[in-house]
């Protein structure tokens, strides 16, 4: 059966290869992740397909953009019907502030159900090198927990974090704060271009709410038995 902390991403372009995947994988998975690749490439229908087949949906455009553009943007969005949408935590207090208050606002007025709204703080795939090229000066840790403590502040639900920041996260900002961890590579998977991982239980045991997990599912020769087998490890941390 489904554990509901598990979302699995799509990235695919093809409708074609989506539902081959959902179909493979049944009962076994309840949530799935739209991002970039997919929703550019098939648009509403893959939403309208995910909600067919009862599945929630955590459609991952990451905007990020001056705060009524961003927030104008997600109202738009949660006319679609997804479980999660997120935005950049980096665009700023103000610009989270303002997306929540008229994302909750446009909702209530329109009766549609209000998405969980989380923030990216520092993407899985950001090793020192990249970080310092960038010129921050702080460790990646801090600035993740700053952003996070932000995210909290201007009320939104929760954040996207690496796995080895979710322990810190989690002590700074709670036990009700949404942990979504990308960046979970089973022992003994391609890490792929990702840089600040751990395996699923791990995850877990940091305090993450819910793990993303791609490739090591969708590129497995066997999704199932390899959504399984995760399914199998995650059930050791309750
Ligand atoms: O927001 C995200 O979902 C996200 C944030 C982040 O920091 N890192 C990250 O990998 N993701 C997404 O999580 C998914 C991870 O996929 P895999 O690396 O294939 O497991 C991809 O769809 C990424 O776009």
């Amino acid at each position: 059966m489904a554990d509901e902390r598990l979302i699995v991403a799509l990235d695919f372009h093809e409708m074609d290869k989506v539902q081959a995947l959902v179909e493979n994988l049944g009962d076994c998975v309840s949530y799935y992740k739209v991002g970039m690749e997919l929703f550019y490439s098939v648009g509403v229908e893959v939403i309208t397909y995910l909600k067919q087949q009862n599945k929630e949906v955590f459609l991952d455009l990451k905007l990020h953009d001056i705060p009524n553009t961003a927030a104008r943007g997600l109202c738009s969005l949660a006319r679609l019907g997804v479980s999660i949408l997120n935005v950049h935590a980096s665009g700023s207090y103000t610009m989270m502030k303002t997306a929540i208050d008229q994302l909750r606002q446009e909702t209530a007025r329109t009766g549609i159900p209000c998405p969980k709204l989380i923030a990216v703080t520092v993407l899985t795939s950001i090793d020192q090198t990249d970080w310092t090229a960038i010129g921050q000066k702080t460790n990646i840790q801090e600035q993740v927990v700053r952003l996070a403590k932000l995210t909290k502040q201007a009320g939104l639900d929760g954040v996207v974090a690496s796995p080895q920041e979710a322990q810190a996260i989690r002590q700074a900002c709670g036990e009700e704060f949404m942990i979504v961890t990308p960046g979970v590579r089973p022992s003994g998977v391609a890490t792929n271009d990702q840089s600040r991982i751990a395996v699923p239980m791990q995850a877990l045991k940091n305090g993450a709410s819910h793990l993303v997990i791609g490739r090591p599912i969708t590129a497995a020769k066997d999704p199932h038995a390899a959504a399984l087998a995760i399914i199998k490890e995650m059930e050791m941390v309750r």
